[in-house]
């Protein structure tokens, strides 16, 4: 059975999407996910996205990071798939519904609202998520913000400084986090701009992490650092992320379709170690 995917990023953090809606797809698991993900044996991506229908919204999207676990939410993949709806979409996540929208820079998003009482990042004690009172090594006090996955955001006075594929792993699994939490550090560069890198839960360092650039920015707002509005410069480009009177996060930036593809899930299968391949 050949499985037809589209391969699609934002700001280079690139996904496979695979669409239910449009032909049969074999049984997702942690497995055959981390499998395709696989930069070398795989078909590679920093997430694999899984789209069906809904009877809530237009349709339902599930994400699968490279380790194969799954995720509530993802910035980049939602502008990716609002990008190919084409027309204003609004998209079933695990972290509520999403609200899409074709905009002058590329794809507007509603992330809806964030949450920072500790047991929603969820922390494994109770602290203030404002300035949580640890440390590792130079990067202490992040701010912890849950915008549909967790995050902890380290304000540091040059982000590109910062040795993130060493301490990025140390602080993700860290038992402070029971549901391990995505590691952004960055950069205040002015009240409109911020300068960003994101350790992910679940893939590691990549280009780009839109559900990121959401937490650092409404961690910097609430630290009262940078206005409401505000850019966020990741390696892969930027995006621009608004906190609402009305509490809800917008994020707008551009999202790009590479190619489409098909694969033949059994030989993914049957390359697993242990499984005869
Ligand atoms: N790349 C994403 C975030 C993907 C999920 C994340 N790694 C998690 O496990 O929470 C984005 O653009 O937001």
């Amino acid at each position: 059975m050949a499985v037809s995917f589209i391969k699609m990023h934002g700001l280079g953090n690139d996904f496979v999407v695979l669409d239910a809606r449009t032909g049969a797809l074999p049984a997702i698991d942690q497995t055959l996910a981390s499998a395709l993900a696989h930069r070398h044996t795989g078909i590679g991506c920093d997430q694999l996205i899984v789209l069906e229908p809904s009877g809530v919204a237009d349709l339902r999207m599930r994400i699968f990071n490279a380790d194969g676990t799954e995720s509530p939410a993802c910035g980049n993949a939602t502008r990716a798939v609002g990008l190919l709806e084409g027309r204003p979409a609004t998209i079933e996540t695990l972290a509520g519904i999403l609200r899409t929208e074709p905009a002058d820079a590329g794809i507007a998003v509603d992330m809806g609202e964030p949450q920072f009482d500790w047991q929603a990042i969820p922390l494994a004690y109770a602290m203030d998520t404002l300035a949580l009172p640890v440390g590792w090594e130079h990067l202490d006090n992040p701010v912890a913000v849950n915008v549909g996955n967790p995050h902890a955001i380290f304000f540091v006075p040059d982000c590109d400084r910062v040795d993130l594929a060493r301490l990025g792993p140390l602080i993700e699994t860290d038992p402070l986090f029971p549901e391990r939490v995505n590691v952004n550090v960055a950069t205040i560069e002015s009240r409109q701009a911020i300068r960003l890198r994101v350790w992910e839960r679940g893939t590691g360092l990549t280009l780009a992490c839109g559900t990121g650039a959401c937490a650092t920015a409404i961690g910097a707002m609430r630290r009262g650092l940078v206005d409401r509005e505000v850019r966020v410069t990741l390696p892969g480009g930027m995006l621009t992320i608004g906190w609402g009177t009305d509490n809800r996060i917008t994020m707008t930036g551009p999202a790009v379709e590479a190619f489409r593809g098909t694969f033949e899930p059994e030989r993914f299968r049957a390359a697993e170690p242990g499984n005869g391949g």
